[in-house]
């Protein structure tokens, strides 16, 4: 039996802090389903996640963001990775605080390192990447630091790695 008795795991956290990566061991260790909510959205919607921003705009993705998170929610015995920007609408809270949250904290400067190649974050093309890094940090640290659980992570710490130390601190906020 799994310690979180069926309990969802909702990982919060910036692009590139690893919500997908850690996510899906993060599953595997607990034997539990793993659902990306990009990757729902993507395939509900038959378009990339750099169309639909393109096509319906922030406001537009936020709200379908947060009509597959409700939906997601119904379920039990899931690790759900979610994008960077859940945490923005309040009305997602309520459905995230129907788990376990989870924020992985990562420093700018890895995210930078990881993010530098990428093109399939919108809010990350045609922009200074470490300003706007900081920037949606500066933004967005009080809402993530809402998790029940804040896991710090480095540069040497591998998914595995990362995904133990969630398991671990799992009992420190469960009563
Ligand atoms: N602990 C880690 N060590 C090394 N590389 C990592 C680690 N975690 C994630 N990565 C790499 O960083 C990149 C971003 O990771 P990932 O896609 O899991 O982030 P994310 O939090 O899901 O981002 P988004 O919010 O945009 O979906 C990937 O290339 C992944 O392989
Ligand atoms: O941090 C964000 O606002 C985002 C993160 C990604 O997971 C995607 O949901 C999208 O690129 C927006
Ligand atoms: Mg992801």
């Amino acid at each position: 039996m799994s310690i979180l008795k069926g309990v969802n795991l909702y990982l919060i956290g910036m692009m590139g802090a690893g919500k997908t990566t850690v996510g899906r061991e993060l599953a595997k260790q607990l034997s539990y389903g793993f659902v990306d909510a990009d990757n729902v959205i993507e395939q509900t919607t038959g378009r990339s996640i750099n169309q639909l921003f393109a096509l319906e705009g922030e406001a537009g993705f936020r709200q379908i963001e947060s009509d597959v998170l409700a939906q997601i929610c119904a379920f039990t015995k899931l690790v759900i990775s979610t994008g960077g920007g859940v945490i923005l609408q309040q009305k997602n809270w309520s459905y995230l605080r129907h788990g376990l949250i989870v924020w992985l904290d990562v420093p700018v400067e890895l995210l930078y390192t990881r993010l530098a190649e990428d093109t399939t974050r919108p809010l990350l093309q045609d922009v200074d990447l470490k300003q706007k890094l900081l920037l949606l940090l500066e933004q967005r640290q009080a809402l993530y630091n809402q998790a029940d659980l804040r896991i710090s992570v480095s540069e040497e710490e591998t998914p595995t790695k990362v995904a133990t130390r969630v398991l671990e601190a799992i009992p420190t906020v469960l009563k």
